[in-house]
């Protein structure tokens, strides 16, 4: 089961941080803007350099492979990333087009060109190429920050299906408290680079 483990984790202005995120589990992520929230998430996915470790059941990130890591631990980044022309060429061979339903979008969406496709629309197809990947751990960077209510709504959703079904870990960075009311089982604020006990999720004002 994918348990992800923090241990001493440090990278630029953060930390050293212990965290257990258990299998199944949804953690929120808040702080003030500049806080180091994404730097941290960056670290995990071991995209920046860092010290200490991070274990993902128990095995050490410094022990696998970076692209290895990478697609067990997916980071999903505030502002999503993009290198071939049109967006099917980012998703695995036999992505099955009807899934993009799963965040209002039609499956002709395959065939857009990167260039065409809205910023909400980059961060709805950002987030199911992250997913096919079937990550263990979910790393997600304000991953509705560009969305309508409706299709926030559609998003938390499909992560929380996809968190059951696979007994994925999740790290949710959201500047809403309503939000990680709604899907997290606990909150941490980050604060000088050091956690802070959040408003247990289950309080948080409605
Ligand atoms: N490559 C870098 N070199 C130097 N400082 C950096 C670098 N990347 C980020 N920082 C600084 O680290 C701090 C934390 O940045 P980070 O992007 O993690 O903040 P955040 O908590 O995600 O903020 P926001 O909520 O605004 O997205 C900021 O002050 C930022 O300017």
């Amino acid at each position: 089961m994918p348990v992800l483990e923090l241990d001493a984790l440090a990278t630029r202005h953060v930390g050293p941080l212990d965290l257990r995120i258990d299998a199944g589990e949804c953690v929120c992520l808040q702080g003030p803007s500049g806080s180091g929230k994404s730097l941290l998430l960056r670290a995990l996915a071991d995209l920046d350099p860092h010290a200490g470790e991070v274990r993902l059941d128990g095995v050490a990130c410094s022990a696998m492979p970076a692209p290895q890591w990478r697609r067990r631990v997916v980071l999903v980044a505030a502002e999503s990333q993009w290198w071939h022309a049109r967006v099917g060429a980012h998703f695995p061979p036999g992505f099955d087009p009807a899934q993009l339903s799963a965040v209002d979008l039609p499956p002709a969406a395959l065939d857009w060109e990167v260039v065409r496709c809205s910023t909400g629309e980059r961060q709805r197809l950002a987030l199911l190429r992250a997913l096919a990947l079937q990550p263990a751990a979910l790393l997600l960077d304000e991953p509705t920050g560009n969305l309508d209510a409706g299709s926030c709504a559609a998003v938390e959703a499909l992560i929380a299906a996809y968190r059951h079904a696979h007994a994925a870990a999740v790290l949710w960075v959201s500047h809403d408290a309503r939000q990680a009311a709604r899907v997290a089982q606990r909150c941490l604020t980050l604060h000088d680079g050091r956690f802070m006990a959040g408003v247990p999720a289950a309080e948080a004002p409605a």
